[in-house]
């Protein structure tokens, strides 16, 4: 039988089933404010019979942004947008946890307060683009601006950004955070010395390099508490420009500090969707025998290897992202072995209802 579709505990939560909603971006929130939009509600409340919902990355400071459109949780007027989301959801039967993210270098200085430079952990330009907003409102692409190098005293004023989003998120409703370390944003970008090269307690060796990650994690959990936390990483990923040489030792090293503070869940993005390595079955019985804790995968899986990875048993539950773009009632299409709405990729970012609530489910398509 489906284990797929077993409940899971995560943490201080019970899913009805393993299928997660991943987190996605889909820059759709109003600015000036970064509030999420009237459509956000109805959005994530079509997908309540999700096991969980990740909402998107929401930046926890008005520095954390990259990305015109997305939503933050560092306003009383956000938790007040978000109580309304987190309110339907449960109304539906749901469950969803909130995505907590810094994008450091991905960014750029229209996104930024007082037209600043985007924060990082060195001055080196990421070779990536984000979306900023054009004078006719819509959204283009734009290389990031080389970030200015965070002085060490500032890491502690973003670790207090941290726990102050995790507690507007508990105030909002969200049953769990994920803190995002994950596709070379902010700390992500201090694991690699491809971005950074300080010579201070945060850069140099592999533990130098995962301080702030882990001393973000130890703020979130200090704010709520282990079992209401997850975490986000890409191991061996390249998204963004973050490759280095030692991404191998450096996750290996993550899973055996992140399995210590025993949190909720450990999330994991597989490189191959943004053209890195394929994870291979070695990797994968490396990182389990260190991390027993609940693992939820994600990577363009089909039902099928998601099935497979769980009995498996290196992993526990699986995210679907591009999947849940356009078929709100997933679960029932993957229990129904039902064919599945194609994403139209045209209306990922951006836009209205038009490729966002407008995915029909299979009842409205009968
Ligand atoms: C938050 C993102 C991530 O985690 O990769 C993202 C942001 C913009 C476009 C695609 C993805």
């Amino acid at each position: 039988a489906d284990k797929l579709f077993t409940p899971l505990t995560v943490g201080a939560v019970t899913l009805a089933n393993r299928v997660a909603m991943a987190p996605l971006t889909r820059l759709r929130n109003i600015e000036p404010g970064d509030v999420p939009g009237p459509l956000a509600k109805e959005y994530y409340r079509q997908r309540a019979s999700a096991g969980l919902i990740v909402a998107e990355g929401t930046h926890i400071s008005p520095t954390a942004k990259g990305y015109a459109g997305a939503p933050g949780i560092y306003s009383e007027e956000q938790v007040r947008a978000w109580s309304e989301v987190t309110a339907a959801v449960h109304q539906a039967g749901g469950k969803i946890a909130l995505q907590l993210w810094h994008t450091g270098r991905i960014s750029h200085r229209s996104l930024q307060p007082n037209g600043d430079a985007p924060v990082g952990p060195s001055a080196i330009q990421a070779d990536s683009r984000t979306n900023i907003r054009a004078a006719d409102g819509s959204l283009v692409r734009e290389q990031c601006d080389t970030p200015r190098a965070l002085e060490t005293e500032e890491i502690a004023d973003i670790l207090e950004d941290y726990r102050r989003a995790t507690d507007n998120a508990r105030r909002a409703g969200f049953d769990l955070v994920e803190i995002h370390g994950a596709h070379g944003y902010l700390l992500d970008q201090f694991l690699s010395p491809a971005a950074n090269v300080r010579t201070d307690q945060y850069g140099g060796s592999v533990e130098n390099r995962a301080r702030f990650l882990l001393e973000a994690v130890d703020a979130v959990v200090a704010e709520w508490d282990a079992d209401h936390v997850g975490i986000r990483i890409s191991p061996l990923g390249i998204f963004n420009g973050v490759s280095n040489t030692d991404q191998l030792e450096m996750a290996l090293y993550l899973a055996e500090q992140l399995a210590k503070r025993k949190l909720a869940f450990l999330h994991i993005s597989e490189p191959d969707w943004a053209g890195g390595p394929k994870l291979d079955d070695t990797f994968r019985a490396e990182l389990r025998k260190r991390y027993p804790g609940v693992i939820i995968g994600a990577g363009g899986y089909t039902a099928e290897k998601a099935e497979t990875l769980i009995k498996q048993g290196y992993i526990d539950a699986a995210a679907f992202g591009r999947s849940y773009i356009s078929n709100p009632d997933l679960v029932e299409r993957l229990k129904q072995n039902a064919p599945l709405n194609p994403p139209q990729a045209e209306t990922f970012y951006g836009g209205d209802a038009h490729g966002y609530t407008d995915y029909p489910t299979l009842q409205q398509q009968a």
